[in-house]
């Protein structure tokens, strides 16, 4: 077992910065019941995790859970259980360099995760020429190929997908889908994570506006 070490200090602080994310992040309507979840990696092999099934509008330094970044376990297991999705947070951690992850059930990039046919297979979407890619930090911001996972009820599953894929896609966008669930962004901090997330969003609202995104019965138009 990898060795891990906790800062009280920056588990503090990184809890009071995901409470603020995770405020405005409801307000915005992305995060609607207890939906949604983030959390940041911090130093020594550990990371801070947004509790499971907390209303997200209300969340409090005291509603995170520190966890192993890698595995997503508990380092010392209390009143409150991580994030039912913790283990997708960790495929990212354990396959990319993020420092933070936002997953959220926003309204345009779920509706095109809606519009996938359902495969069960991971497919992707494309993006072409939108200015907006310009926000992904790709190589290449003229196009891009976001994941879209299928929407296994074992979360675990999810993740083990998402971790076989992206050490295959160095250059995939920060970004992944699940069908008829929502969609996940990562950076090396929150506000990164935010605004490419932000970007995401709007990409998906112009896709869905434009008519140029995935049909309803799940073919690209
Ligand atoms: C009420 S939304 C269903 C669970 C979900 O998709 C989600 O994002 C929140 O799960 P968590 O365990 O992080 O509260
Ligand atoms: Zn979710």
């Amino acid at each position: 077992m990898t060795h891990t070490s906790v800062d009280d200090g920056e588990c503090v602080r990184v809890g009071r910065e995901i409470a603020v994310f995770s405020r405005a992040l409801y307000e915005r309507g992305w995060m609607p019941g207890t939906a949604g979840n983030l959390s940041v990696r911090l130093s020594g092999g550990v990371a801070l995790v947004t509790a499971s099934g907390r209303d997200k509008g209300d969340m409090t330094a005291q509603d995170t859970v520190l966890v192993r970044a890698d595995t997503g376990e508990e380092v010392a297991p209390g009143r409150l259980r991580a994030s039912a999705e913790t283990t997708i947070h960790s495929a990212i951690y354990r396959t990319t360099d993020a420092g933070a992850v936002i997953h959220v059930h926003s309204p345009y990039a779920t509706a095109v995760a809606c519009r996938t046919g359902r495969p069960a297979r991971l497919t992707s979407l494309r993006i072409e020429r939108l200015e907006l890619l310009k926000g992904l930090g790709l190589a290449d911001p003229t196009r891009a190929e976001v994941p879209v996972f299928p929407n296994w009820p074992e979360v675990p599953r999810i993740a083990a997908d998402v971790a076989a894929h992206l050490p295959a896609t160095p250059h995939a966008p920060p970004a992944l889908l699940i069908t008829d669930h929502g969609i996940t962004t990562w950076g090396h901090d929150l506000a990164q994570a935010r605004n490419r997330l932000e970007c995401l969003e709007s990409i998906c609202q112009l896709l869905l506006l434009t008519g140029a995104g995935p049909s309803p019965e799940g073919k690209e138009s």
